[in-house]
């Protein structure tokens, strides 16, 4: 192993893969090329976002700086905002911390099972230039937007929220009869979206469940997504198609969402899973498993 070994943790909530860097004793400064060589699944350890948790100016635990894959710092991460929740909380044997993040400061709660972390995502925004989007839209419910022939758009009138991060919502009632990874990347970086966007497809099942599926903006497909989940549950409550507590079905797994009428905030419950510590070489890009994680590294190379 080279000079710059780091030590690091490999994490996920749901299956949303996270590296996690501890940069409070001193940084972590990578660059885009090298943040995408590490998240890279085959050469580097693979990631969906980076994470990197800083000391906070404003007294908050932590500050959590996220990256996508695709090297792009972004403002929010829900399943992160649970996974570093549960490090800060464990380390500092408290039931509650604060996360300070560029979308604001998010707080994070114990639920009494150690793996089960609840994150307070705050307020949900719609208004079009809160989105963004370029144009101005009156109805954020159902912009028009869409894809496909003219006369027959394959996906189209999506809502559109901001949870800290732009996402847009397509309504459907089979989120397997999409070739999301085909249209994802169209839909992602659509003129109308000016900071881009995460897309979800969400059939809502009832009014307490929604499945969903992502494409993630600067990552693509995803097991899971905090931020969307968080996104297709404020949409669905506020065109009455589904309650203001639901499940959001992910592939990775269940997200409870409630989006509280006491104070307008969403808030997120679900699971967060330590893979391996491990250490890497950002010169050479070598890692190794140093340590545990939740399970057994057998279970988890698996
Ligand atoms: N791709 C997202 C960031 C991560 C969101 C997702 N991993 C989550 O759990 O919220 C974006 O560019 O806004």
């Amino acid at each position: 192993m080279g000079e710059r070994r780091i030590p690091f943790l490999k994490m996920n909530g749901l299956g949303n893969e996270f590296v996690v860097w501890d940069a409070r004793a001193e940084p972590v400064r990578l660059s885009p090329d090298q943040i995408r060589a590490i998240g890279d699944p085959e050469d580097g350890i693979g990631f969906d976002q980076m994470i990197t948790v800083e000391r906070s100016p404003i007294g908050a635990d932590a500050f959590m700086r996220i990256h996508n894959r695709d090297g792009g710092q972004v403002d929010a991460c829900g399943n992160a905002t649970r996974c570093i929740g549960r490090l800060l909380m464990q380390e500092a044997g408290k039931d509650a911390v604060t996360i300070q993040t560029n979308a604001g400061l998010l707080h994070a709660y114990s639920t009494g099972d150690p793996f089960r972390i609840t994150a307070d995502m705050g307020e949900p925004r719609f208004a079009w230039n809160e989105i963004p989007l370029a144009e101005e839209f009156h109805d954020t419910r159902a912009i028009e937007l869409q894809i496909g022939p003219i006369d027959k758009p394959i996906l189209h009138t999506p809502s559109v929220v901001n949870v800290g991060n732009p996402h847009a919502v397509f309504w459907v009632r089979d989120i397997e009869a999409y070739d999301l990874s085909r249209i994802g990347p169209l839909l992602e970086s659509h003129p109308i979206f000016p900071e881009k966007a995460n897309i979800s497809l969400a059939h809502v099942l009832s009014d307490t469940e929604i499945e969903v599926k992502v494409w993630e903006r600067g990552v693509g497909l995803t097991r899971a997504c905090g931020t969307a989940a968080c996104a297709v549950a404020v949409a669905a409550a506020r065109d009455k198609r589904t309650d203001r507590k639901v499940t959001v079905h992910l592939p990775g797994g269940p997200l409870q969402i409630e989006w509280r009428t006491s104070d307008n905030h969403v808030m997120m419950t679900g699971g967060t899973e330590i893979e391996y510590e491990g250490l890497i070489d950002i010169e050479t890009l070598e890692f190794q498993r140093t340590g545990p994680g939740d399970k057994p590294i057998l279970e988890v190379v698996k």
